[in-house]
């Protein structure tokens, strides 16, 4: 059974602050920091690189770097982010036209490999073989780009369809997701849990964190019984 696992994203911290902010959700309770990586031209937004997670995993010790890479190239920094320190790398199936391939690479420079899917990209777009290849699957729930958007319900489904076929896969959602949307995901399989504004912009995120993995580990339980496990 898939363990619940929360991964603030940093898009909503204090980028001023971006290590003490990372050392925060860590002492908070949080496994991983999710890293928004965006290019400028996969979405209209451009936020950091490599040198930026390089200086945070110098200066955060320990901490996990859930890479995910709103990037048009997902090919071109492997090197550069399995240099910086980064633990997962997750692309866009949309910005590749050989997941397989990347996939390989990423596993080559001993990192995770991560699939995502925009809210238009169908589940089906992870194929068996992709799916089976990857480490974490992430289903977007709000269109990349931008943080303190609304959740896109119709995106939940996809988790469903995805824990069908990948029962002891990691799930990931990101966009939107907070204590009022949480239900959703869990119930549809998703175990690891992205999060901004919900945990940055709360006066008590270490309750914000606690809730939603209480919420995921009940939902990772109930599911595991109904499939006999
Ligand atoms: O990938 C992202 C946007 O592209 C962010 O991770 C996502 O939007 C999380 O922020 P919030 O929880 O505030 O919606």
């Amino acid at each position: 059974m898939p363990r619940a696992i929360i991964s603030p994203s940093v898009l909503a911290s204090d980028f001023g602050q971006l290590s003490a902010e990372c050392t925060r959700m860590m002492k908070g309770g949080a496994e991983w920091l999710h890293m928004d990586i965006m290019d400028g031209h996969f979405v209209p937004n451009i936020t950091m690189g490599a040198p930026v997670l390089s200086c945070v995993y110098k200066g955060v010790p320990g901490i996990f770097m859930d890479c995910h890479m709103m990037v048009a190239q997902p090919e071109k920094w492997v090197n550069d982010i399995a240099d910086a320190g980064g633990s997962l790398y997750c692309f866009h199936i949309e910005a590749t036209s050989d997941a397989i391939s990347l996939i390989n690479a990423i596993h080559e420079r001993k990192m995770k490999a991560g699939v995502a899917i925009s809210p238009d990209t169908a589940s089906t777009a992870i194929t068996d073989e992709i799916g089976a290849a990857a480490d974490m699957l992430l289903v977007m729930t709000v269109y990349p780009g931008r943080g303190g958007q609304k959740f896109i319900e119709r995106c939940v489904p996809k988790v469903a369809e995805l824990r069908a076929r990948f029962p002891d896969k990691d799930i990931e959602v990101d966009g939107g997701v907070g204590p009022k949307t949480i239900d959703a995901c869990a119930d549809a399989g998703s175990n690891v849990i992205v999060a901004g504004t919900a945990i940055f912009g709360a006066s008590n995120p270490e309750g914000v964190i606690q809730g939603l993995k209480d919420t995921v580990n009940t939902a990772q339980a109930r599911i595991a019984n109904k499939a006999g496990h």
